[in-house]
Parts: structure tokens; C-alpha cells; sequence
């Protein structure tokens, strides 16, 4: 398929997908289809999805149905949320600031990746829904204070503080391939902010647990954030229920569950088959959201159905932009609201609240 064959319009993610594998260099495809190790964990969050059955229902009345939901103070025309994901402009000039303004053309928020390519004011500018900022510890308590508040001061409602990265996941397809950043393209937002320098390795010490794992957060600094931040943090890359309460615990405002899109620990759980027991540890307290997987309109109803109140959407917004730039990232968006709203409908839901466990229907096995 190639968009010179405009008999054949890409009429759903997939076949985004399809097309942005075939028009990307190899590195670049790479870094942004591609995930950690043997892919078990990138393969999982899809297929545990799709083994989720929604139960259709007859002549329920859906007059004045809606997808509008309030999420930590955004309004949002549907529980949808662009994901962070840095350096976009490689995908297309337009990179962030393309994809803030289609997902504020179709209603939906954003995060801004901490480590985007272009600066938070122009991003806004271009897309006021683009509403969260996300960081990741910058190994110190001073650095990562001083980006919350760059943030605050660009008018960013909340910050989201990504914890299930404190290292790189080994990720083999983007070895192989040679990505490497191209000149010139570089996280401008912490521009200035003070980075860990690292003493160099005397024999038999580890880079990994003798240097690096010194700067890295423990739950007494996520409760000091969340304190003293000058804005509510959620927390990204939660999946054990214990580490759930943990979060809310340190006062986060909310928790996200995910495995970063299998990008990190591959082998670790579908974030989908994470889901219940998080839901069901933080009781309510806080907003839980989940990513990971989520291709189709249907997977934001399985998601919402076991308890999530919102998803983010990750690899098919790069799908889009890299095919048409903000303009296809603002399809991808669309294709999964029209998708959510017609499997509403065939469930006989009128409103995100009527989406419970009770609308899967029994599983095949
Ligand atoms: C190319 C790429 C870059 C990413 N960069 C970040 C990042 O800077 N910060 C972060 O918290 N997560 C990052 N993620 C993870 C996403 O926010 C999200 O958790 C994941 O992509 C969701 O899974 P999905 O791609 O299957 O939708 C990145 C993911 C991708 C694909
Ligand atoms: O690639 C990623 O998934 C990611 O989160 C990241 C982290 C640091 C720098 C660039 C991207």
C-alpha cells in the first residue's frame, strides 16, 4: 500500500502501520515501531487486549450518549491522551507541536515527552491540550524541581513522572539497525539543567549499580515531588498493585499503568493483564490510566471495561505523523474515537460510566 495509490486510503491504525513500515528508514523504524528484546512484552499488550470480548446488546437507548470525560481537571471529549514519546521531529518537521494541535483539533489531551525535541512554549502554543508534561528524575532533587517548574511556568496542568525506566531496556532491533540521534535534534527543554557526571569505573565495578543506581529516585524523593512540586504528579510505568499503593501513598494524583510500550523489561506483563489488581489496590483514590497496545477504538472500551478512567495512545500517533504528518496523526485519533463510539453503541453504552466488566462478555477458553 502507498498513499500515490489514493484508491486505497488507510481506513484504520493497521493500515498506518503498514505504511509508516514501509516509508521509514530502517534505524528510524526501528527506534519508534521496534521494542525491547524478543518483543514478548510489546506482542503481549496487543494480544491480551484482543483476547477481551465485548458483549453486544439490543435496543438499549443511546440517545444523548457521549465520550466526554473530566480527567485530573482536563476536559477531554473522549478518555484519550496522546503519549510521550520524544524526538518526533523525526518523523516529520512538524513533531510535537504537529501532533499538540491534532490532538487538540479531535479533543483529545497530550504529554509532552520531557525528552521532545522542541520547546514546551512553542509545543503549547500550537496545542493547548497538550496539558501534561512528563520527566523523568534528573538525579537530583534540584534539576528535577527546576524542570517541574519550567513546566508550571509554560502552563502545563500536571507533570508526569515516568518510574519504570531507571535504565534502558536492551533494545535489539535498534542496536542492529545503527539508530543513532542525527545532529542537531536534542531534548531543548532541559537545556541548562544539571545532568549526573559519572567517576570513572575502577576494575570489577558495575556503570549500572556503582554510578548510575546513586542518582536514581527512591519513594522518598517521589513523595518529596509530589509535596513540593508546583503541580500534581501521576505516576507512569506502574504494574505491581503493591507499587500502585506505594504511589498513592507518596501522594501521587495519579497512576499510569504501563511497560512503556515494551520498550523496557521485555517479558514483563501486558499492561492490560496489569490493570485489575492496580485498579483494584488504588481503590479509587486517584485516576488510573494504562497504556500500552491499544490499536483500535475496541481497546480503549476493554480498557475503560476493567477500570481504567482514561489510555494513551503511543507507536500509532508516530504511525500517522510519519504518513502525513500532523494531519495523519489527527486521523489516527479520529479512526480510534469513531471506532470507540460505534463499539459503545453495539454494547449498548450511552455514557463512559455504563463501560463496567459486566460489557466483556465470557472469555473463549
Ligand atoms: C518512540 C517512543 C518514544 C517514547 N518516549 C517516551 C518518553 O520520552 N517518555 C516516556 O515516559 N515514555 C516514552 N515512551 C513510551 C510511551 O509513552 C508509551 O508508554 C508507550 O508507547 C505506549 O505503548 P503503545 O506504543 O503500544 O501505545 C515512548 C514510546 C515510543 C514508541
Ligand atoms: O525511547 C524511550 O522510550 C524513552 O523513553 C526515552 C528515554 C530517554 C531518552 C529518549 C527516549
Amino acid at each position: 500500500m502507498s498513499l500515490d495509490t489514493p484508491e486505497r486510503l488507510p481506513a484504520s491504525l493497521a493500515d498506518y502501520q503498514a505504511l509508516a513500515q514501509a516509508n521509514l528508514s530502517p534505524d528510524v523504524a526501528a527506534y519508534f515501531l521496534r521494542g525491547a528484546g524478543a518483543e514478548q512484552t510489546l506482542r503481549a499488550n496487543a494480544e491480551d487486549l484482543a483476547a477481551l470480548r465485548p458483549w453486544p446488546r439490543a435496543c438499549k437507548d443511546l440517545r444523548g450518549g457521549s465520550t466526554a470525560c473530566a480527567v485530573l481537571g482536563l476536559s477531554l471529549d473522549a478518555p484519550l491522551l496522546v503519549a510521550p514519546m520524544a524526538y518526533l521531529p523525526l518523523l516529520d518537521p512538524a513533531g510535537e507541536a504537529g501532533v499538540a494541535a491534532a490532538a487538540t483539533a479531535q479533543g483529545v489531551g497530550m504529554v509532552l515527552s520531557a525528552q521532545s525535541a522542541q520547546p514546551m512554549d512553542h509545543v503549547r502554543a500550537e496545542g493547548s491540550n497538550c496539558g501534561w508534561m512528563q520527566l523523568y528524575w534528573l538525579g537530583g532533587r534540584d534539576a528535577t524541581m527546576q524542570l517541574a517548574q519550567r513546566a508550571a511556568r509554560a502552563g502545563f496542568s500536571a507533570l508526569v513522572l515516568t518510574v519504570d525506566a531507571p535504565v534502558h531496556g536492551i533494545r535489539d532491533a535498534e542496536l542492529s539497525a545503527g539508530f543513532a540521534l542525527p545532529p542537531g535534534l536534542r531534548a531543548v527543554n532541559l537545556d541548562g539543567l544539571a545532568q549526573p557526571q559519572f567517576a570513572p569505573l575502577t576494575s570489577g565495578e558495575s556503570l549500572l549499580f556503582d554510578r548510575v543506581a546513586h542518582v536514581l529516585p527512591g519513594w522518598e524523593d517521589v513523595a518529596w515531588l509530589c509535596r513540593n512540586a508546583p503541580l500534581p504528579v501521576l505516576l507512569k510505568g506502574i504494574l505491581h498493585p503493591d507499587d500502585a499503593r506505594q504511589a498513592v501513598q507518596a501522594g501521587a494524583a495519579g497512576v499510569i499503568v504501563s511497560n512503556h510500550g515494551g520498550r523496557v523489561l521485555d517479558g514483563a506483563p501486558s499492561s492490560i493483564s496489569a490493570l485489575p489488581a492496580v485498579v483494584a489496590a488504588v481503590g479509587g483514590a486517584v485516576p488510573v490510566l494504562m497504556d500500552g497496545g491499544i490499536r483500535r477504538g475496541v481497546d480503549v472500551f476493554r480498557a475503560l471495561a476493567l477500570g481504567a478512567d482514561a489510555v494513551l495512545i503511543g507507536r500509532p500517533v508516530c504511525h500517522g505523523l510519519a504518513v502525513a504528518g500532523a494531519l495523519g496523526a489527527s486521523h489516527v485519533l479520529r479512526l480510534l474515537l469513531d471506532e470507540l463510539e460505534v463499539t459503545m453503541a453495539l454494547t449498548g453504552c450511552r455514557t463512559l460510566s455504563d463501560i463496567t466488566r459486566d460489557c466483556l462478555g465470557p472469555s473463549p477458553f
